[in-house]
């Protein structure tokens, strides 16, 4: 079998496409531009690729975009100002500081500080646990965008067997409740899981989020599975021509082994990467939409 390759690029550039729609008619029937503030602490260099994407994908939908640059020396008392004042602000109506922060952060009270309405990440613990509860939530952008994804290709994923592995809180563990919420039997595994092959062969359904490159191999799937890789892993891939370090991106699954015997699979890029960030354009049009008393746009949350 070869599988069938789902294009999260294409698919993302569908949602936000949506996603500019809706926020075409919240200017014009109601006069209302939704606003989404970043915030980055320091000078890590994937965060800064990340960051500056969001800022422009903001605006191409025709959203205000807000960035709060800060020194890698900001203290939490600042940080936290900052996060009060956005919470204050009637034109911000979406709120993400972005991660990892430097290790004298307490990313949980600096990401609990935000009012959980203008959580578009969906980290606060509020929203965690309205997600946990079924009820009415912000849902994380990563596993909000697998979700999308599985729901487009299958249809109904309702009583499918789905293995995530990662147990992190953005992406295992909120991607094990989607999946509970949309009834699949849902495992998670993880490092120390006993019989992890014989775990994710059973799964029609799996999702790979643990940071290890190209751990799953094609050995442990079923076949005719779908695999929604979520790893983004820089490896080395030998020299340029000029003699410097050449590197490549990798997902957390063997692509050329998984292929051959999945039903469908996500490439590393152009997977589950830029659904993030088309999701994140989402919730903060669900976020404006909640906080106006509007509906909310159709087919871009959970
Ligand atoms: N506050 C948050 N911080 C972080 C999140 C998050 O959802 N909220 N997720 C990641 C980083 N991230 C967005 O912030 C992100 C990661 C990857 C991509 C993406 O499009 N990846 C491309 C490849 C890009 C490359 O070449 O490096 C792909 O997979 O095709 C978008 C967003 C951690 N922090």
């Amino acid at each position: 079998m070869t599988a069938t390759v789902i294009d999260g690029k294409a698919f993302a550039a569908k949602v936000r496409g949506k996603v500019g729609e809706h926020v075409a008619r919240l200017k014009a029937d109601h006069g209302i531009t939704p606003g989404l503030a970043v915030v980055l602490v320091g000078e890590d260099p994937a965060s800064q690729v990340y960051v500056r994407s969001k800022g422009k994908m903001t605006v191409e939908v025709g959203m205000n975009s807000y960035e709060h640059k800060l020194d890698v020396n900001t203290s939490e008392a600042t940080l936290l100002k900052v996060i009060e004042e956005l919470n204050a602000d009637p034109d911000v109506h979406g709120i993400l500081v972005q991660l990892p922060l430097p290790d004298h952060l307490d990313s949980d009270l600096v990401i609990n500080a935000i009012d959980p309405a203008k959580d578009v990440d969906g980290f606060h613990v509020s929203n965690v646990g309205l997600l946990g509860t079924g009820q009415k939530s912000m849902v994380p952008c990563t596993p909000l965008g697998c979700l999308m994804m599985l729901r487009e290709h299958h249809g109904s994923i309702s009583g499918m067997n789905a293995v995530v592995i990662g147990r992190s809180n953005i992406v295992g563990k909120p991607m094990a409740q989607l999946l509970l919420n949309d009834s699949c039997t849902v495992t998670i595994a993880h490092s120390r899981t006993k019989d992890l092959q014989e775990t994710v062969k059973r799964a029609d359904i799996v999702v790979a989020a643990v940071g290890r490159p190209e751990m799953v191999t094609g050995d442990w799937i079923k076949e005719g599975a779908t695999v929604i890789d979520v790893g983004i892993n820089r490896i080395d891939a030998g020299l340029k021509d000029d003699g410097s370090p050449k590197t490549r991106l990798v997902g957390d699954v063997d692509y050329a082994s998984c292929a051959a015997v999945a039903g469908a699979i996500t490439p590393v890029p152009g997977g589950v990467g830029p659904m993030t960030i088309a999701c994140l354009l989402a919730n903060t049009v669900t976020a404006c939409s909640r906080a106006n008393g509007l509906k909310e746009p159709e087919g871009l949350t959970a």
